[in-house]
């Protein structure tokens, strides 16, 4: 089983991650109290918790989903953001709530921002299962947070490294230079 692997941490384990949702699923649906919500997942980090989060949430609410990627297969961000998908649904004068995995850097979701302002929404929040700040580069104002980490790369529940380890059920620090597939000259 890869959780048991030795290059992997248990930080947050798959019955705190359920309970966590939960509670975020209620608190957001007190907030909206049945106002019609359309939710943002990002790709493809998001797509575990985005999964979860949905059916925890009351009212009447869309989905829909932006494609944005910045680290490719390293543990840093590239500062590049790319934009492969975006979103379909009319955001206009609706209420948006962004679905994030992970904030870290700032990066990804400064970008998403610009791009959201765009297509006018009355209103535009985020929920991310878990806050970084160890890295972070730009301010971004997360309205609900699962759960904060202070520091280490993340793997699990939709997190990756180089596309491996999304389908693990918690969340784990993976340690310093390992990679899966073994020794990459570029990643000493
Ligand atoms: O705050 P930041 O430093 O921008 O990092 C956070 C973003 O990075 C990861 O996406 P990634 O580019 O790895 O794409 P992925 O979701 O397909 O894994 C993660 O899923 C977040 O979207
Ligand atoms: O810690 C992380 N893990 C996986 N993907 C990420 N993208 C930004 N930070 C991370
Ligand atoms: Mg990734």
């Amino acid at each position: 089983m890869h959780q048991d692997a030795d290059e992997l941490e248990e930080l947050i384990s798959p019955d705190r991650i359920r309970a966590r949702v939960r509670e975020l699923g209620d608190e957001i649906s007190r907030d909206y109290e049945g106002r019609p919500l359309v939710v943002v997942g990002i790709l493809k980090g998001a797509f575990i918790f985005m999964a979860d989060l949905v059916r925890h949430i009351r009212g009447p609410l869309v989905v829909d989903f932006v494609r944005l990627a910045s680290y490719g297969s390293g543990t840093r961000s590239t500062g590049e953001v790319h934009i492969t998908k975006d979103i379909e649904v009319d955001v206009e004068d609706r209420d948006v709530l962004v679905v994030e995995d992970i904030v870290d850097t700032g990066t990804t979701l400064r970008y998403l921002e610009e791009v959201l302002k765009l297509h006018k929404p009355r209103s535009v929040r985020i929920c991310c299962l878990i806050d970084k700040k160890e890295r972070r580069e730009t301010d971004v104002s997360v309205h609900y947070v699962g759960f904060d980490v202070p520091r280490g790369f993340l793997v699990g529940y939709g997190l990756d490294f180089d596309e491996h380890y999304r389908h693990l059920p918690g969340i784990y620090r993976l340690r310093p230079g390992y990679h899966p597939e073994g020794f990459r000259p570029s990643e000493k």
